[in-house]
């Protein structure tokens, strides 16, 4: 399978290229960074797929471009909402080519996500909490904000009996996604970090994982690349090829 790196240059990028080269059924069609011509990149090169881990703020023209170019998205870069969705199923219907959007494709944190969601059901308090190293320019995490949305499937609202009247300093509940709180550390020495912590009466439970090497991510990108690369769908999730 030849693969395209999109930001070839970034922390991931660079870990995804030397993965490719290394792997004994993957070629490096292109490494592609900022400046680059992507669309001729893909053409050019005969990349069957693009692995993207860019910007925010560019997710969706990459998207656009990979598809229209002929080669599937395999896609880390974070930032997508149900309205960039619906627009790539469109997209996927025109060219059709797959996409693979996963806010984490460390097959361990997905279950962290899954642990989550399952013990949602039974816990009425919740609190995400992420860690991540201090370059890093979107928060909360696309994890945490997975996590959340995931958990809200199982409970309507969370942390409903709180009483939280005075604020001493602004923002100090952290983020809220449906009752919900989350919080972004920012500190040198994390790669990525989740808690979740759920209580109830009595009790509270704490479900965590690390990622301390970038190389956690590989193994999930090869599967979902492995599977989107013949299929004209959008999978939104690593959870869906577990
Ligand atoms: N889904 C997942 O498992 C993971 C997702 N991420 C996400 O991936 C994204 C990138 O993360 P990092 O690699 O840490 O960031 P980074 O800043 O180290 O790398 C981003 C790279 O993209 C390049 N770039 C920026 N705009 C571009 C454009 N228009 N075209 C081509 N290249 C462009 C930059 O020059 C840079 O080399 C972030 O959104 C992050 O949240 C990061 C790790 C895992
Ligand atoms: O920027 C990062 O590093 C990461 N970003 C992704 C996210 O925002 O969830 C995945 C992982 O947490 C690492």
């Amino acid at each position: 399978m030849r693969v395209a790196v999109n930001g070839a240059k970034g922390k991931m990028g660079q870990t995804v290229v030397e993965f490719v080269q290394n792997h004994s059924s993957l070629e490096l069609a292109a490494a592609i960074d900022l400046g680059d011509d992507l669309a001729a990149e893909v053409k050019n090169n005969s990349a069957d797929i693009v692995v993207d881990f860019t910007r925010p703020e560019v997710r969706m023209e990459t998207v656009k471009s990979t598809l229209f170019s002929g080669a599937s998205a395999v896609v880390g870069t974070t930032g997508f909402t149900p309205e960039d969705l619906d627009t790539i199923k469109g997209w996927i219907k025109e060219t059709g080519k797959g996409c693979f959007i996963a806010p984490n494709f460390i097959v361990g944190n997905v279950l962290m996500q899954q642990f989550a969601k399952q013990a949602a059901r039974y816990y009425e308090y919740a609190e995400i909490i992420e860690y991540h190293h201090q370059q890093k320019v979107d928060f909360p995490s696309g994890t945490a904000v997975k996590t959340a949305e995931l958990m809200s499937e199982e409970r309507e609202k969370f942390n409903i009996g709180t009483n939280d009247q005075v604020a001493n300093i602004e923002g100090s509940r952290g983020g809220d996604y449906k009752g919900i709180k989350l919080h972004a550390v920012r500190m040198p020495g994390f790669v990525a970090s989740q808690e979740v912590i759920l209580g109830d009466s009595g009790q509270y439970m704490t479900i965590r994982h690390d990622s301390i090497e970038r190389t956690s991510y590989m193994p999930g990108i090869l599967m979902a690349s492995e599977y989107i690369h013949d299929k004209a769908e959008l999978v939104y999730g690593l959870e869906h090829i577990l």
